[in-house]
C-alpha cells in the first residue's frame, strides 16, 4: 500500500515540476507586441510572409508573435520546418478554426478539415486515390489535348495569354474531377467556380473579421446590430454551396443516363452493385471535388504565369531549355509524357520555377494541438504554426544568388535543396495535387517552349521594355502582376498541326 503511494506520489511530483519546467520555458524570439492588441499594427495586410522573413533575420528561424486571441508561431528555415511539422506531424497537422469559415458552414472542406474529424483520413484516401503517380497517367491524354488547345490560343490571341493559361489549368480539373469538357474560353463553370472562390476567400482574409479575435460573438443572433459578419458569412456559404453542388448534380445526371466519363465524382459514387452510396459518402465526394478544383486551378496557374515572366527576364536560361527539347525530341514534335525523363534541363527548370516563384509562400496554417517544446522554446497548445516558404527559399545557405532564376543549381554532381522538400508543405497536410502540378507545369512548359521564345514588348522605337518584376497575393496564392509579353513562333510548321 505504502510502495503504491509513493509511486504516486513520485509520478504526480514529477508531471507537476516537468509541466512547470515547460511552462516556464520562453516562446520563441519576436517583435515586442503591445498590451492588447499584441503584434496586430505591425502586420501587414499583403505579403506577411516577407514581414516574417525581416524578423528572422533579426531574431532567428523561429519566431513567435501575437495578435488578440491568436498566438502565432513563424519557421523560417527548413530544418525546422521539417522536424516540427513533418517529424511531429501528430502534433501539428491539425487546422487553425476559421469561425467565418464555421459560420458559413464551410469548415468541412478540405484545407480547413481538422485533422480529428471522422471524415479527414477518407478525404485524403480519396485525393491520393484519385492524384497519385499512377492515376494522374490516365489523365495524359486530356493533360495533352488541352496543352494543344493553351498553345493555339497563345498562337492565335496571345495577348490574353493570361486567361489561356487559365482555361487550360481548370478544363484538366473539371474533366478529372467530373468528366467535364470545357469546349470555349467563356466555360459557364470555371466562371462561376472562380466567382465562388474568390468571394469566399474573404472569409479567412487576416485581421477583417472581429469574431476571429473575440469568438464568443458568434452566438449573437444575426439580427443584431453588429452581427452583420453573420450575415456575410451565411451568404457566403449559401451561395457556395449551390454552386458547388451544380457541376455534382451534372455528373449524377450523366450517370443515370449510362453516357458519363470517368472522374473522380463517377468512381466514388457508382457501386459496383449499381446501388446509391450513403449521404455522407456523398457529401464526402463533394466535398473532394469541389476543393481539387479550388486548390489546383489557381496554383499551376499561377506557377505557368511565373514560368512565362521568368523566360522573359532570363533569356539565356530559355534558349538552353529549348535547346535541350530540340536536340531531344527534335523539332517536329511537341514533347510528350514520354520525354520527361529525358529531359532533365527542363525538370530543373520547373525545380527553379517553384522556389523562384513559390506559389504558396506562406502554405497554410499548422495548429499545434498540445504544447511542444523545440530548441529550447515553449510552442503553445493552440498556437498557430506557419512554416515561411518564402523565406526557406530565399536561404542563403541554401541557394547561392537566391533571387536569381538558375536551374543549373539543381544539376551537376551537388545540386542544391530541392525545393520539393518545402514548396507543398509538410507532414500528413502536404500536397496531395503535387505529381499531377508537377505533370501538367512539365508538359505545357516543355510544350510552349518548343512552339515559341517568349519575348518582352517592344516600344514605338523597337526597344524591348523590360517589365518590372511585381507579385501580388489572393488569399494564399501569390502570382506575378499582369504584365505584356510576345509570344514569337519557332516552328510554324509545328504550329500548323494545331489547327
Ligand atoms: C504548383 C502547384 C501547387 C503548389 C505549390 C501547392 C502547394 C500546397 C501547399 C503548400 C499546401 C499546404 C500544405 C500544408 O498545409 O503543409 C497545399 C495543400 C493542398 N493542395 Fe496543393 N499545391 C499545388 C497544386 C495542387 C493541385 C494541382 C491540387 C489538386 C488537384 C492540390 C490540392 C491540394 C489540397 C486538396 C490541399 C489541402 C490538403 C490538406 O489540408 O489536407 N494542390 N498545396
Amino acid at each position: 500500500m505504502s510502495s503504491s503511494i509513493i509511486v504516486l506520489f513520485v509520478a504526480a511530483a514529477t508531471v507537476f515540476f516537468y509541466t512547470r519546467r515547460r511552462s516556464r520555458l520562453p516562446l520563441p524570439p519576436g517583435p515586442r507586441p503591445k498590451f492588447f492588441t499584441g503584434n496586430f499594427h505591425q502586420l501587414p495586410k499583403n505579403e506577411p510572409w516577407r514581414m516574417y522573413a525581416t524578423w528572422a533575420e533579426s531574431y532567428g528561424p523561429i519566431i513567435s508573435f501575437r495578435v488578440p486571441n491568436k498566438q502565432f508561431i513563424v519557421l523560417s528555415s527548413l530544418k525546422s520546418a521539417t522536424e516540427l511539422l513533418g517529424l511531429r506531424a501528430t502534433t501539428y497537422s491539425d487546422r487553425p478554426r476559421i469561425w467565418m469559415m464555421e459560420l458559413a458552414k464551410l469548415n468541412l472542406n478540405v484545407f480547413n478539415i481538422s485533422f480529428t474529424h471522422p471524415y479527414f483520413k477518407t478525404y485524403r484516401t480519396v485525393l491520393k486515390n484519385s492524384l497519385n503517380t499512377r492515376t494522374i497517367q490516365t489523365y495524359q491524354s486530356i493533360q495533352t489535348e488541352q496543352s494543344r488547345v493553351l498553345l493555339d490560343g497563345l498562337h492565335k490571341d496571345p495577348e490574353h495569354f493570361a486567361g489561356h493559361i487559365k482555361r487550360n489549368t481548370a478544363a484538366v480539373i473539371l474533366y478529372l474531377a467530373y468528366g467535364w469538357k470545357v469546349i470555349d474560353n467563356d466555360d459557364y463553370w470555371i466562371r462561376r467556380l472562380q466567382d465562388a472562390f474568390e468571394s469566399s476567400a474573404i472569409l479567412s482574409q487576416p485581421g477583417r473579421w472581429f469574431v476571429e479575435v473575440m469568438p464568443s460573438l458568434r452566438f449573437l443572433p444575426s439580427w443584431f446590430p453588429g452581427a452583420g459578419f453573420k450575415r456575410v458569412a451565411f451568404q457566403i456559404g449559401q451561395r457556395l454551396g449551390r454552386v458547388n453542388g451544380t457541376p455534382l448534380n451534372w455528373t449524377k445526371q450523366q450517370i443515370q443516363s449510362g453516357n458519363y466519363t470517368q472522374s473522380l465524382v463517377s468512381k466514388r459514387l457508382l457501386q459496383e452493385d449499381g446501388s446509391t452510396v450513403s449521404a455522407q459518402q456523398e457529401e464526402i465526394v463533394t466535398w473532394c471535388s469541389q476543393e481539387i478544383y479550388g486548390a489546383g486551378a489557381d496554383t499551376i496557374t499561377s506557377s505557368l504565369t511565373s514560368f512565362i515572366l521568368a523566360m522573359m527576364l532570363y533569356p539565356e536560361v530559355q534558349k538552353h531549355a529549348q535547346a535541350e527539347i530540340d536536340v531531344i525530341v527534335g523539332q517536329d514534335q511537341f514533347p510528350a509524357f514520354k520525354d520527361r525523363e529525358k529531359l532533365p534541363y527542363i525538370g530543373a527548370l520547373i525545380q527553379e520555377l517553384l522556389r523562384w516563384a513559390p506559389v504558396t509562400p506562406q502554405g497554410l496554417p499548422h495548429h499545434a494541438m498540445r504544447e511542444d517544446v523545440y530548441e529550447g522554446y515553449r510552442i503553445p497548445k493552440g498556437a498557430i504554426v506557419i512554416a515561411n516558404i518564402f523565406s526557406v527559399s530565399r536561404d542563403k545557405e541554401m541557394y547561392s544568388d537566391p533571387l536569381e532564376f538558375r536551374p543549373e543549381r539543381f544539376l551537376g554532381p551537388s545540386p542544391q535543396s530541392d525545393p520539393r522538400k518545402f514548396v507543398f508543405g509538410f507532414g500528413h497536410r502536404k500536397c496531395p495535387g503535387l505529381h499531377l502540378a508537377e505533370a501538367s507545369l512539365y508538359l505545357n512548359i516543355s510544350c510552349i517552349l518548343a512552339a515559341f521564345t517568349i519575348a518582352k514588348q517592344l516600344d514605338e522605337m523597337g526597344e524591348e521594355i523590360t517589365p518590372p518584376v511585381e507579385f501580388e497575393n489572393v488569399g494564399i496564392i501569390w502570382r506575378p502582376k499582369p504584365f505584356k509579353c510576345r509570344f514569337i513562333p519557332r516552328n510554324k510548321d509545328l504550329l500548323a498541326t494545331l489547327s
